[in-house]
């Protein structure tokens, strides 16, 4: 997948993805580069397009606290692709020592987007890592979040579908507060009982809290951004610079949107059915 680093290489004279249009010496990816978006550049064609010979090619969109690592995992995990999530390649580089993990950590823990140059950089990898390993397909979580990271991403390969997970967005910032990450075994748990009332002709909702099992109860850390300043700097930049990647995928007839009707156990089920899918050992359901 080097053609993605390619194509950020790109110095064609007039060429959008030209280095010049990145502010290259810088880690923040600006709301102002949102602007600059343009044309997109054919390119030659790095993956199996052809549907026939690879697995899916999905996407996970979503506000901060939506469920996509929950979701998208789980969906992996029953289609047999790796589950490639940006925020976990960022905090891969975030946990070795050395200068561009500082930089990198000063972006993240303000609730801001990094490059789109490091962002691709870091997926090239690890695609190039899944593409070794003789995978095909994938579901991308948190990837592309700007328009110009999705105008890249149709420049190389088809994407199949694009499911944006949708939550009342009262649930959301305690669903972010609410994470919890064994140090040990890596689990993902969420301690927030999310019961909202239902009020003027809205319903209620409730999600129950995913505990860990007693063996990582005194291990359990948080996410140095899921702070209540930073969620919500990420909830906004998510509407300015993520929004209209939706937009983007709705245009090409490719989003399906998901209301989440509540927890795992209501919402596993009919994202399935959605999907028009079946989960033969159903044991995520039972297990949530
Ligand atoms: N596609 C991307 N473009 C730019 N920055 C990203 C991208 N994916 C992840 N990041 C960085 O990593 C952080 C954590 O990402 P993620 O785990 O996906 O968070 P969230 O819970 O907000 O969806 C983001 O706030 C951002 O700083």
């Amino acid at each position: 997948m080097a053609v993605l680093n390619r194509v950020l290489r790109s110095r064609r004279p007039g060429s959008f993805f030209s280095l010049r249009s990145f502010r290259s010496s810088s880690f923040l990816n600006s709301e102002t580069d949102l602007k600059a978006s343009a044309s997109v550049i054919p390119k030659p064609l790095p993956l199996h397009r052809d549907v026939k010979d690879r697995n899916v090619q999905w996407v996970f969109l979503g506000c901060p606290g939506v469920g996509k690592g929950t979701y998208a995992s789980r969906l992996c995990h029953l289609l047999g692709v790796p589950h490639i999530a940006t925020g976990d390649l960022v905090r891969d580089e975030l946990a070795a020592s050395g200068p561009f993990a500082l930089q990198l950590a000063e972006v993240v823990n303000q609730g801001k987007l990094v490059s789109d140059e490091i962002i691709i950089n870091l997926l090239s990898k690890r695609l190039e890592a899944s593409a070794a390993k003789g995978e095909t397909g994938f579901i991308l979580d948190g990837f592309p979040r700007t328009i110009r990271q999705a105008e890249i991403l149709e420049g190389v390969t088809d994407i199949d579908l694009v499911v944006n997970l949708k939550l009342r967005e009262e649930a959301l910032l305690a669903k972010c507060l609410g994470r919890r990450i064994c140090s040990d075994c890596g689990g993902n748990y969420n301690v927030a009982s999310i019961d909202i009332k239902a009020e003027d002709g809205n319903p209620g909702m409730y999600m129950a809290p995913l505990l860990p099992p007693p063996q990582c109860a005194s291990k359990l850390i948080t996410r140095s951004d899921d702070t209540e300043e930073v969620v919500k700097e990420r909830l906004r930049i998510y509407n300015d610079m993520s929004q209209p990647v939706e937009e983007f995928y709705r245009s090409r007839g490719k989003l399906l949107e998901f209301d989440l009707p509540g927890g795992i156990p209501e919402s596993w089920p009919k994202l399935l059915q959605a999907l028009n899918l079946e989960d033969p050992e159903d044991k995520w359901s039972a297990a949530a």
